[in-house]
């Protein structure tokens, strides 16, 4: 059985994940006697760098052909003052959207080891946190029309946040479907107090839960949303947002697992291809510098093995490998804990791969 995966390393830290990520393909390759084919692709400030254009066209194509890609991270201060749509992150919106992969489902999931890694008062964490975050990608104010214009006494600019009845229809049913194999909790999270785009998704999220009479549905602001993941984060199951709230409060629901690094994703759309990359960035701070956190990364092809390649086993053999390797103290800086085991990205690629037998 050969499975093609495209590879975008990207830029910063990308490439370091990425190779941690390739270990661990390799370590179910073997355990499997399956053959995982690589290509990898240029993507984000690197292709811009080898082709002048952040998402090239072979890219695409390449990506279209393959049974799943793996995507670290793109961006980085060399490129910050590039044309908006020259710049990494188009690149990286770009793929998402020639892959219509319009839902990106963000488990913030805390492993009891890292408890006290979680910067929230240990009672908040008592029972484990098991939130699943599923954000629209592929549409509002990332797609929406962007301009800025000259105007008396200086310029304007706006970027429009337009949702397509639709658009908010695929992601509902998702999200239900997705909440309906968990704990039957959807909360819609929105700002349907002030924006008329949070209207309409309300209204089509109420049309469609009657769909659902065994799913508990709930609406909520996303300010309060923001505030009642760190007061009460047991309250939710699944949370579906439209593309910017998910954006945010995805970042902020991975400190309830230690770190930004923790956090997997898995963007699908109406086929099996599936893109998988860890929720971070290109992280140029400590970029080069074997401090990266693989295990969003690897918990992403997790992620893919499950839900592209139909190896739930082996899905099962990485989380548990993960886990092996908590167990056994080891930690990157990012979730540091008290007579722990400190490791680079290099050497916690190499005990998760270890222990996948
Ligand atoms: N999916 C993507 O490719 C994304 C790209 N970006 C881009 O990345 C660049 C940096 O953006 P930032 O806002 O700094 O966000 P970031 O997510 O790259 O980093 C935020 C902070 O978290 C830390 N961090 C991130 N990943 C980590 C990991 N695996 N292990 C340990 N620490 C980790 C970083 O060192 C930094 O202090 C920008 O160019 C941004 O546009 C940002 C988010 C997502
Ligand atoms: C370019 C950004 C939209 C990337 C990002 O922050 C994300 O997808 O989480
Ligand atoms: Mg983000």
């Amino acid at each position: 059985m050969n499975k093609k995966i495209a590879l975008m390393p990207g830029d910063g830290v990308g490439p370091e994940i990425v190779k941690q990520g390739i270990k661990i393909l390799d370590a179910v390759s073997a355990k499997y006697n399956c053959v995982f084919e690589y290509k990898e692709l240029l993507m984000g400030g690197i292709a811009i760098e080898k082709t002048g254009h952040p998402l090239p066209q072979e890219t695409i194509n390449a990506c279209k052909e393959s049974d799943a890609v793996l995507l670290g991270a793109v961006g980085g201060w060399k490129w910050d003052n590039l044309p908006g749509h020259l710049r990494p992150e188009a690149g990286l919106l770009g793929i998402r959207k020639a892959l219509g992969v319009f839902a990106n489902l963000r488990p913030a999931i805390l492993f009891p080891q890292l408890k006290s890694a979680s910067f929230l008062r240990e009672g908040v964490l008592e029972d484990g946190i098991d939130v699943m975050i599923i954000r629209e990608l592929i549409g509002g104010i990332y797609f929406g029309e962007k301009k800025r214009v000259d105007i008396e006494g200086g310029q304007k600019a706006w970027d429009v946040m337009a949702y397509s009845t639709h658009e908010i229809e695929r992601i509902t049913r998702r999200a239900y479907e997705t909440a309906r194999k968990r704990s039957k909790k959807l909360t819609m999270v929105d700002k349907a107090n002030v924006l008329e785009s949070s209207r309409l998704w309300r209204e089509v999220v109420m049309g469609i839960s009657g769909e659902y009479p065994d799913v508990e549905t709930n609406y909520m602001y996303v300010d309060n949303a923001a505030m009642q993941l760190i007061r009460n984060p047991k309250q939710f199951d699944v949370i579906v947002t439209e593309n910017m709230f998910g954006d945010i409060l995805s970042d902020e629901a991975s400190m309830l697992t230690g770190s930004l690094g923790m956090l997997p994703s898995a963007s699908m759309g109406e086929g099996k291809i599936g893109l998988y990359e860890p929720i971070h960035g290109s992280a140029p701070d400590i970029a080069g510098q074997d401090k990266a956190n693989p295990i969003a990364t690897i918990m992403s092809i997790a992620m893919m093995l499950r839900y592209s390649l139909d190896m739930e086993a082996a899905a099962s053999d990485i989380e548990r490998a993960v886990s092996k390797v908590l167990d056994k103290g080891y930690r990157t800086a990012d979730i540091m804990q008290e007579g722990m085991d400190l490791v680079g990205t290099e050497r916690m690629g190499d005990l998760i791969a270890e222990n996948i037998c």
